[in-house]
């Protein structure tokens, strides 16, 4: 498939649900979620540094989504390494080296770390060579991709169930945990589109999450191209909303998840649970099992990503403060479990105490 046919498939499949991640067998084209809304702009992929850049640059983003970018990567990794030395040992140390990059792309999101380990672990350490585990790693990324989408769907159902019966229902969320964030429907707006559909939402009512403005860039676009009704709001906006009484619930994804249930997420989901919490309103949060850390208890020890000041500084090349003082740029913030009300995954609804309900969890995935 040529870059031109993927494209036009990837747009009748918009018409559909936001496709931003598509292996087309050769290359992997990326929606360059940096470029939104305004534009619409595709990346071919044909070298996993592409993708590492991709990554790192947010071009594509959102825990699940650059999980799955990073299996697809691992295919571009393994044919460079089969083609850059005649011996075994050296092309899979290459790989090794490649798949080690591609994971330090972004340190928070536990997707990432786990697309890339259950390829490395599972597929590439049981082959004798790395040609007989190339169409390997290859069924094993669209299984990734595939899987996603499957938990996408199955999170909107299970989340739906927390307003059984409830009409007119006006959602606020944070960042972007969207089809754009996944492979699939979204995780958060999973929950909403399916709230749309039984004709139970009144309204989405999104922070526009600077500095990368993520909900108001990218949750607003897919919003409104879905046909749901949405409000922006600029971050500091929340609060009043709340106050107001405009929100009836919380949603948000998640980049990782301890074993408390400590929730990791896009810097400013904290100050939006606190909110809540003041207001008696619901907070929830939507993710897969690929989001938790089973190793990791206290949300403290989640690495936290820290990004460039330019983020902060500018916006779309234009300073928006003196460019020459500190900057404080967490990408992401942790809630603690106290401030959850409930955590919305394809196994359905966790609620506390969360380290009996997600070892309960685990049990039934972790063979
Ligand atoms: C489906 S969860 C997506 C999650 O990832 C986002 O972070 P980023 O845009 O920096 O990748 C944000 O935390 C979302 O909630």
């Amino acid at each position: 498939m040529s870059l031109q046919e993927a494209v036009s498939s990837l747009n009748t499949l918009k018409s559909q649900s936001m496709k931003s991640i598509t292996w087309n067998g050769e290359s992997l084209i990326l929606l360059d979620q940096t470029q939104l809304p305004t534009e619409e702009i595709y990346i071919d992929c044909t070298d996993w540094r592409q993708v590492a850049e991709a990554i790192k640059k947010l071009r594509v983003r959102g825990a699940p989504a650059i999980g799955v970018a990073a299996g697809y990567g691992l295919i571009l990794a393994a044919r460079e390494a089969i083609a850059s030395a005649p011996d075994e040992v050296t092309q899979r140390a290459n790989f090794l080296e490649f798949a080690n990059i591609l994971k330090e792309t972004r340190p928070t999101a536990i997707n990432l770390a786990w697309a890339i380990d259950r390829i490395v672990t599972n597929i590439v350490f049981p082959c004798d060579t790395m040609v007989a585990a190339l169409p390997l790693i290859e069924a094993e990324a669209k299984a990734i991709d595939l899987e996603d989408q499957r938990l996408n769907e199955a999170m909107a159902k299970a989340g739906a169930t927390l307003f059984e019966g409830k009409k007119g229902i006006r959602i606020l969320t944070h960042c972007n945990a969207g089809a754009l964030a996944t492979a699939g429907l979204g995780t958060a707006l999973g929950v909403v589109r399916e709230l749309y559909s039984q004709g139970q939402l009144e309204r989405v009512y999104a922070d526009e999450t600077r500095p990368l403005l993520q909900g108001a860039r990218l949750t607003a676009f897919e919003l409104h191209h879905d046909g749901i009704p949405v409000t922006l709001l600029t971050d500091n906006m929340a609060a009043y909303a709340m106050q107001q009484g405009l929100i009836d619930a919380v949603i948000v994804g998640a980049d990782r998840i301890t074993t408390e249930g400590d929730v990791a997420n896009k810097i400013g989901t904290y100050g939006v649970a606190l909110a809540a919490k003041a207001h008696n309103i619901p907070f929830y949060v939507a993710a897969p099992y690929s989001t938790f850390d089973f190793t990791l208890q206290k949300g403290s020890d989640i690495p936290i990503e820290m990004r460039s000041p330019e983020e902060v500084l500018c916006f779309g090349g234009i300073p928006t403060a003196p460019t020459d003082i500190e900057v404080l740029n967490p990408a992401f913030d942790v809630t603690p479990h106290e401030l959850v009300s409930a955590i919305i995954t394809e196994e359905g609804v966790l609620t506390a105490p969360y380290n009996k309900s997600i070892a309960d969890m685990a049990k039934k995935i972790i063979k």
